[in-house]
């Protein structure tokens, strides 16, 4: 027992110090058992508390290059992962308003204003000493104003995150040096010591902290908007249960916003309320942090196989050690391409950090700790030939993306055939991916067309089959041929063309397949949100297709659009007539007080005539707004000069338009 505490605290000090000094050894899951072990062992065994206690510890003493002692200590917080917690903090508080907001996963910062002017930007450091930070913050953190209207000393504390598409847009431009995670990379950026050398790793501060020696107003949220900060997204709540409530909203958001987030944290929303609270050795009495399901963990990544897909792209796959991640047991995950591996310096037997983050595939993010090797681990070799069919491979764009351009490639007529059959397209539900095997090896089934023209008795011929399942065979293809031109776009696979794309074609008016196959080019770039890249690939794929194309309609499956891809009619009057619309934050009818979901309230919107795009960019003309909406989203919208508009003006516009 001792040992095992002496063990722990050891362990927990040394991956603090790798940790707070930019170069974590596991993931924040695994460092975060440990704690809970050593927690648990010390609450039964208090006489074996060691000296001094990592637990109570705040960040790291790392080297300080221009030390700044805080006014009041920068701490931690009390962790919760169960209900009964936070209805223990409601009950240590009675009758107080508490607020709910996103534990943003980034770096915290202190910014001190004196006289109205930003004095000094400090890092948590040990909690007691941070870091000067000052030019990189006033270089690269947008939501720092350089000055606040009031007078005397103001201190703003906050997290400074890496906003996700800034992350992405990064790795994007440097694929040679990918940033492993947005936490990671905005506690590098902060400790850059040149400003110009990390232009591109732009931060963000959302602030949840304040203290003003003159007056500010009492209420959290609206003294740090008045003084212009981009206050995290807090929401008001008078009991636990609404508490609750507002913690599964944000989780359920988790995966649509722009910054990574590990929890929900409960704060008095009165700040002299939070400050009469007092704290602990570590932590706040007036807050509480809701730790959600980790999103990063660590595995050992067994081995690497190359996939054939249904375009013919030779993807590596990781096999994993199964590790529970982002809600779900994970054994595979994606490796993307060879100059990823290269880039992340990955090998066969390393441990790896796994990422999966709402409904993103699992990806392999990189390796955490590369002292752990052992030298038995070995290098990934990309395949020369392709491992189906045996053809040489193609090597394709910057990223070097391995391709096997054989079309009679049997891995890639199987990946084809079983994505014909899928849900999203034909829908063959009776036919599985081990008959379409059976049935592409035996010669029945090379093309989807091919589908069409099984019948019982060739079934029959085959071992292990009833004539009961092959008669259910033969009426789930009989049922699937009312395909239609959106599906059956899904359906052929054609590089490029996303679900997104063969919805917008029915919708820009296309009546068929064969249409969009003549349409050329030039019509299809018309198309709203669909490229040259996309139109091109459109249209060499159909081409290519044409006589399946023939064989599909001779067989009897309908490549017309379908009544439900139709665009919306357009009501007269409409009153969004030509304005290009994006909806975002959580919609309901204020009538009923019902939430509406968002692609129903969509066709509301395209039904007044607004054409609905994904995200805000220059072209849209208006951002309509649900509840809750992060502040990033609406700082985009304005700095693009996009108007931003609350869901209940569309609706009143609906609502008189007899529309909705
Ligand atoms: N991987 C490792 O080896 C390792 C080692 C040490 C710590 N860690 C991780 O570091 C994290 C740090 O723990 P900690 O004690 O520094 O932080 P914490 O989890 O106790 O949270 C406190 C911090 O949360 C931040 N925060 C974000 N949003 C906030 C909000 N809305 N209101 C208040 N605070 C907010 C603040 O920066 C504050 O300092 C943990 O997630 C832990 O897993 C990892
Ligand atoms: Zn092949």
């Amino acid at each position: 027992m001792k040992e095992r505490i002496e063990e722990l605290a050891r362990r927990i000090t040394e991956l603090r110090a790798a940790y707070y000094d930019g170069a974590p050894q596991v993931a924040d899951a695994e460092y975060d058992a440990l704690e809970d072990e050593l927690r648990e062992l010390l609450a039964a065994h208090p006489e074996h508390t060691p000296s001094p206690n990592p637990l109570e510890a705040v960040g790291a003493p790392s080297v300080l290059h221009a030390p700044v002692r805080h006014s009041r200590p920068m701490l931690s917080l009390e962790k919760a992962t169960k209900p009964e917690q936070v209805e223990a903090f409601f009950e240590r508080f009675p009758g107080q308003s508490v607020v709910v907001m996103p534990k943003l996963d980034g770096l915290s910062l202190a910014l001190v204003y004196e006289d109205g002017r930003l004095a000094r930007a400090v890092t948590r450091g040990d909690g007691t000493t941070g870091d000067d930070v000052t030019v990189i913050v006033r270089a690269l953190a947008d939501g720092v104003p350089s000055s606040v209207e009031l007078g005397g000393r103001v201190e703003v504390r906050g997290e400074a995150v890496m906003l996700r598409s800034t992350f992405a847009a990064y790795n994007e431009a440097h694929p040679d040096k990918p940033l492993i995670n947005p936490r990671n990379a905005a506690a590098g950026t902060v400790r850059a010591k040149d400003p110009a050398a990390v232009a591109e790793r732009r931060l963000h501060f959302f602030a949840f902290d304040l203290d003003a020696s003159e007056g500010a107003e009492a209420d959290l949220e609206a003294g740090l908007k008045t003084l212009g900060f981009d206050a995290a997204d807090m929401r008001h709540c008078s009991t636990a249960e609404e508490a609750q409530q507002v913690i599964s909203a944000i989780e359920a958001e988790r995966a649509e916003l722009d910054y990574d987030l590990d929890g929900a944290v409960l704060r008095l929303a009165d700040r002299s309320a939070f400050a009469a609270a007092g704290t602990r050795s570590s932590s706040p009495r007036g807050a509480l942090a809701y730790k959600f399901a980790a999103e990063e963990k660590t595995t050992v990544l067994s081995d690497v196989v190359w996939d054939v897909g249904k375009t013919g792209k030779i993807a590596p796959v990781a096999w994993l050690e199964p590790v529970f991640v982002g809600g779900t047991t994970v054994t595979r995950a994606t490796l993307a391409n060879q100059e990823v591996i290269r880039a992340r310096g990955i090998k066969i037997g390393d441990t790896v950090l796994v990422r999966r983050a709402g409904d993103v595939i699992p990806f392999v993010a990189g390796v955490l700790d590369e002292s752990k090797r052992t030298g038995e681990e070995r290098d990934i070799i990309p395949p020369s030939e392709c491992p189906s069919c045996g053809e040489p491979l193609t090597e394709r764009g910057e990223s070097r993306e391995l391709f096997c351009t054989n079309l009679s490639c049997p891995a890639q007529t199987v990946r084809r055939l079983i994505h014909w059959a899928s849900r999203a397209a034909a829908d063959i539900e009776a036919v599985g991916p081990v008959w379409i095997e059976r049935l592409a090896a035996s010669g029945d089934l090379v093309e989807p067309s091919d589908f069409y023209a099984l019948t019982k008795e060739r079934l029959l011929e085959f071992d292990r089959i009833g004539e009961v399942s092959a008669e259910r065979m033969i009426e789930s293809i009989e049922a699937s041929k009312n395909v239609g031109l959106r599906r059956a776009v899904i359906g052929l696979a054609i590089p490029m063309a996303s679900e997104g794309t063969a919805a917008r074609l029915c919708r820009a008016g296309f009546r068929s397949l064969e249409e969009v196959a003549d349409a050329g080019e030039e019509k299809l770039v018309a198309v709203e949100d669909i490229g040259p890249k996309v139109a091109e690939s459109l249209t060499r794929h159909l081409e290519r297709v044409r006589p399946e194309l023939e064989k599909l309609r001779e067989r009897g499956v309908s490549l017309d659009v379908r009544e439900e891809d139709l665009p919306p009619e357009v009501a007269a009057g409409a009153p969004l007539e030509g304005k290009t619309v994006v909806i975002t934050g959580a919609i309901s009818d204020p009538r009923s007080g019902e939430k509406v979901p968002r692609p129903a309230f969509q066709r509301l919107c395209e039904r007044a005539g607004a054409t609905a795009a994904s995200s805000v960019s220059a072209s849209t003309d208006m951002l309509i707004t649900g509840a809750d909406v992060g502040a990033s989203k609406i700082a985009k919208a304005e700095k693009l000069e996009v108007a931003v508009v609350d869901q209940s003006e569309i609706w009143q516009q609906l609502i008189s338009a007899g529309i909705a």
